[in-house]
């Protein structure tokens, strides 16, 4: 696929067939987004893959928090459910996470490459046919959520990424033409 095309055919899926994706193939594709550009060469990202059972500890973490939420005692198990269900659709979930560098200019530096990390990820993975999505749901900082993957002192999720074979594709979101954004001085 031409690079112009994979950029502009590429979605965010959120629905995805109930199918394995190979641990093996996101850890190559992961291989290669990490040859992002990443001023002083920090290389503050590291990653977290919950495939099959894995994926529990997240959708446990995830019921936790939102039976907590669920203001009707009534409903509290039912939400919980609901969203358990939720986490437990997404076929493998990769949590990115980025050290926490105690400098503002480094953070967001780092910050930035992250995010050139996943989207060199999700690029890849849309070339082999996989879609994902990447999420920054407000309970990622949560110590219910970090304490089950592990997400040590200093570290920040970046986000989630879940990722599968796509059941579904949205529509494209049409973008304002970069003509009409341009100041040519
Ligand atoms: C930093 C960042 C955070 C995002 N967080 C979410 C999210 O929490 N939930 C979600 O459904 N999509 C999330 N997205 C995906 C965007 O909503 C999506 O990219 C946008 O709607 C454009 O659609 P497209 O990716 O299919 O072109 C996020 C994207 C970025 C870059």
């Amino acid at each position: 696929m031409e690079l112009n095309e994979l950029i502009r055919g590429r979605r965010s899926v959120h629905v995805f067939e109930d199918r394995e994706v190979d641990p093996q193939l996101v850890s190559d594709l992961l291989d290669t987004a990490v040859w992002a550009p990443n001023h002083r060469m920090t290389q503050p990202w590291r990653f977290i893959v919950a495939a099959g059972e894995g994926r529990r500890k997240i959708a446990d973490a995830c019921r936790a928090m939102n039976e907590r939420w669920e203001r009707d005692p009534a409903k509290k198990q039912e939400t919980g459910q609901k969203y358990y269900r939720k986490i437990m659709s997404n076929p493998l979930i990769v949590t990115v996470v980025m050290k926490e560098n105690p400098y503002l200019q480094v953070r967001e530096e780092d910050y930035a490459a992250t995010a050139t990390v996943i989207h060199n990820f999700s690029l890849l993975a849309w070339e082999q046919g996989i879609g994902m999505v990447w999420e920054t749901y407000e309970w990622l900082h949560e110590d219910v959520f970090r304490e089950a993957v592990g997400i040590r002192p200093g570290e920040r999720a970046v986000g989630n990424l879940h990722v599968g074979y796509p059941k579904a594709i949205p529509k494209a979101e049409l973008r304002i033409p970069a003509a009409q954004l341009i100041t040519w001085l």
